[in-house]
């Protein structure tokens, strides 16, 4: 695996972990401009310590050796390289294979040569791309940090792939689990010297059985997030967040088909295929696609363009910072929900948008990309209030909070808590749904009218 070091050398460590917030606490407009301000002060640490580094070198040839010593120590302490530093650059690699895996699979559904839908016992599909990105995601973790350091909670398991009755997809899994590896250098990580065979294949998703928690370090990967997107050749996201006892340190979200021009995102894909087919090719590599992270406490949120086939991916050079958006004025806002109504109830968001002004219609849009498009500013508004009983699982959100809320949003469930990924696989006391907003104006308007609206609904 080549780690890109060569911007880490003469960096500062940058501090991370913002005081942990009690999950009772609301979040208001003056946390939010906290933690603005804590990441301003974060950012001024790092150019004092550049600038330390530089004087030291500067006076050397007149210090005695003691001193020598003492100031050789402290550029050193200062020269360690960010925390997390390895593990953001390995995610974003095996995200961007993880894009690539999805995008054949996704072709060839779409093609209809063969059809990778499956059923899971709840029905659900699922398909090969589910599992494939999995165990792949799993096996290049435990190459690049060693399998007893990466424990990985994950959307599926292993017994439905199995049993008897799924050789068909299990000889999928693994020969699109190869044929992705193969491909690792491209990447700028290592595969497998030799195919792994079916029960490499299974072990490594099967090793994905961590159940999260308060304590310790977990991955948590949703492999395809928004199945019904992605099987119907339209949105869909791949998912992967790194959590430390209870916070979620890192985010990297892979979009595949989030297009270039933001209008087209309420345009069904099936559009943006045919109009890719009738447009000559431009010199515009990037039209479609991307990956975007961030790191927690960093105050910065980044994107990066799809891999180019054949090509070595170069990565930081390519990547772009992403803010959220500066409007304020509901009347002017985008909101963005789930495309199901089965998912979140698309009346009661609606009677929220009349109360607040909201006047543009909803965007739906499949999985994590909703998350995306606040990140990247092209919506203001994210609400999903999924029916009573549902459980949301911190795989479905944990990388897209923590991008918005370093791309400068805030994230909150509808009573204004923050999101609580401590308690295992389900964000529990989750009260009623999930905001996102792109600025705390926008983000308390909606508060307030939820409130309202609950406690006219129990008069
Ligand atoms: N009943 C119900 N209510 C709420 N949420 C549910 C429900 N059932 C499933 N899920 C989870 O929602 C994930 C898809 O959420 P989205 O916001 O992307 O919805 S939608 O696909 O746009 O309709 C979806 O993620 P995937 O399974 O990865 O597709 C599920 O984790």
């Amino acid at each position: 695996m080549s780690l890109n070091c060569a911007s880490l050398v003469f960096r500062v460590p940058c501090i991370l972990g913002q005081p942990r917030r009690a999950n009772t606490t609301k979040l208001t407009s003056t946390s939010y401009v906290g933690s603005c301000l804590s990441t301003h002060r974060k950012k001024s640490h790092q150019n004092n310590s550049f600038h330390i580094f530089s004087q030291l070198n500067f006076n050397q040839n007149n210090s005695s050796s003691s001193v020598m010593e003492d100031k050789r120590n402290l550029v050193l302490s200062s020269m360690e390289p960010e925390k997390y530093s390895k593990e953001l650059d390995v995610a974003v690699r095996v995200v961007q294979m993880a894009c690539s895996l999805c995008q054949k699979v996704q072709d060839s559904l779409i093609s209809k040569t063969n059809s990778p839908v499956h059923s899971k016992d709840d029905n659900s599909p699922v398909t090969v791309a589910d599992w494939s990105v999995q165990a792949m995601v799993s096996w290049i973790l435990s190459e690049s940090f060693g399998c007893r350091n990466v424990s990985i909670l994950a959307e599926e398991d292993v017994q439905s792939l199995s049993t008897a009755d799924a050789t068909g997809p299990l000889d999928a899994v693994v020969k699109t689990v190869n044929d992705c590896l193969i491909e690792a250098p491209h990447f700028g990580l290592k595969g497998p010297q030799v195919p792994l065979g079916t029960s490499d294949v299974l072990e490594a998703i099967s090793r994905c059985n961590s159940t999260g928690g308060p304590t310790g370090r977990f991955w948590a990967l949703d492999p395809v997030d928004g199945t019904l997107g992605f099987v119907r050749g339209d949105q869909y996201a791949v998912a992967l967040a790194l959590i430390e006892d209870g916070e979620v340190v890192l985010g990297v979200l892979g979009c595949p088909n989030y297009p270039m021009k933001k209008e087209w995102l309420s345009y069904h894909h099936r559009y943006h295929r045919i109009i890719s087919k009738l447009t000559p090719p431009s010199s515009e590599s990037w039209d479609k696609g991307c990956v975007i992270y961030a790191r927690k406490g960093s105050g910065e949120a980044w994107m990066q363009p799809l891999h180019q086939k054949n090509k070595l991916l170069a990565w930081p050079n390519s990547k772009k910072p992403v803010r959220v958006s500066s409007i304020d004025n509901p009347a002017l806002a985008t909101f963005c929900e789930p495309f199901e109504k089965s998912n979140s109830s698309h009346s009661f968001t609606a009677g929220l948008a009349h109360s607040v002004g909201l006047r543009k219609q909803p965007l739906r849009v499949y999985s994590m990309v909703k998350y995306a498009a606040i990140a990247r500013g092209d919506a203001e508004i994210f609400m999903k209030f999924a029916r009573t009983g549902y459980k949301e699982k911190i795989w479905d959100h944990a990388a897209g909070v923590i991008i918005i809320q370093e791309a400068g949003g805030v994230v909150t469930d509808a009573g204004g808590s923050p999101l609580d990924f401590s308690k295992g696989i389900f964000l529990e006391g989750l009260d009623r749904g999930i905001i996102a907003c792109a600025g705390a104006k926008l983000h308390e308007k909606i508060i307030r009218a939820v409130d309202a609206s609950w406690n006219s609904s129990s008069l």
